[in-house]
């Protein structure tokens, strides 16, 4: 038992999620926290955070039942941070939840998914592997890439095929919104100084951690993150009724911001997930109704102050040895 009274053997197990800035992206932390707990599941959610999120937004998380740990931002060699999309630079960040070991197992989360339904037992699959959904090629934001150029997809390899004359095809690639990983200190460190030895690119830490993690990369069906412009793109490897997971990145889809007048934005499917994810932000039902969770480090100070007022108590109530 530990002094908590959880028993020891139940494995350490959390979701986690990054939040950086004093903008919107709070609503979309707070939106998943309580699809969490629609869908039951069993795990808390950390949220790792910037030091530029405003005081009042942590409250917010820790009134949401999350667990609110600062993290220092991460950046990629001097000077070379042009060649990743400005707007996504801040997400080499995310490299630090790798030192998250109190938890033996995590899921990531981007602010701007949503749990529809329990997905605890992907914490069941195999250690040693990184799991993650296949991304697809074909939205204008790959457009300076070779695969969007000559129009081909991982999504559907044998429509496009991949040319002889190009070598061989690129490996398989996955978006970086979700992914079940362990955290560990060892690679930890061999992230961080590899970054400082690669070139950043158009997607930035979600490149990176592609090329990092090639060789134990495994596929997960794209039900645990619906990449949105699979409905366009490829919709016949798309059952929505079975979709667990939706990933509101495509342009214009945040339902925080939604308004309908982007491209693609005005389909049926669409407005349908975004009013999904509203009813669920807005379900007073599911606000957290326990006290404010702490961060992990106070809390074990916490406990062993505990700890130290019942060493004090025992001893009021030992019988005098006199
Ligand atoms: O101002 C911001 C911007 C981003 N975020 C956090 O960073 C995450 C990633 O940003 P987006 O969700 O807007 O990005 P996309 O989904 O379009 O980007 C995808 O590519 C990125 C490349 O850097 C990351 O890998 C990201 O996880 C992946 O889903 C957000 O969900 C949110 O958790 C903030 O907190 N504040
Ligand atoms: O991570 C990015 C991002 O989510 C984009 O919105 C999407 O078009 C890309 O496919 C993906 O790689
Ligand atoms: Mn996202």
């Amino acid at each position: 038992m530990s002094a908590n009274g959880v028993s020891d053997s139940v494995p350490k197990r959390a979701y986690v999620t990054f939040l950086a800035g004093n903008g919107d992206y709070v609503k979309g932390v707070v939106g998943l926290a309580k699809g969490l707990r629609h869908a039951k599941s069993l795990y808390p959610l950390v949220v790792a955070i910037l030091p530029d999120v405003p005081l009042e937004h942590r409250d917010i998380l820790r009134s949401q039942g999350c667990i609110v740990r600062e993290i220092e931002p991460v950046y990629p060699p001097d000077n070379q941070t042009q060649f990743a999309m400005a707007y996504y630079v801040i997400n080499y960040s995310k490299l630090r939840i790798w030192e998250f070991v109190e938890y033996e197992k995590m899921i990531y989360l981007d602010g701007d998914i949503q749990v529809f339904d329990n997905i605890d037992h992907l914490f069941e699959l195999d250690d040693g592997y990184f799991y993650a959904v296949m991304d697809c090629f074909c939205e204008k934001t790959w457009s300076s890439s070779p695969q969007y150029t000559i129009g081909y997809c991982q999504q559907c390899p044998d429509k496009v095929k991949w040319p002889a004359s190009m070598g061989s095809p690129p490996p398989l690639y996955f978006n970086a919104g979700m992914f079940v990983y362990q955290p560990d200190l060892v690679t930890y460190r061999r992230l961080l100084d590899t970054l400082q030895l690669t070139v950043p690119t158009s997607f930035a830490e979600q490149d990176f951690l592609n090329m990092f993690f090639r060789d134990i990369y495994k596929p997960i069906p794209p039900v645990y993150n619906l990449v949105l412009a699979l409905l366009w793109r490829h919709p016949e490897n798309i059952d929505l009724g079975k979709v667990m997971v939706v990933h509101y990145c495509a342009a214009g889809s945040k339902p925080w911001r939604y308004t309908g007048k982007e491209q693609n934005m005005e389909r049926e499917d669409i407005k349908m997930l975004v009013k999904k994810w509203w009813e669920i932000y807005e379900d007073e039902s599911l606000d957290f109704k326990g006290s404010a969770i702490d961060e992990p480090r106070k809390l074990d100070s916490f406990i062993s102050a505990l700890d130290e007022d019942d060493a004090v108590n025992d001893q009021r109530k030992a019988p005098s040895a006199a």
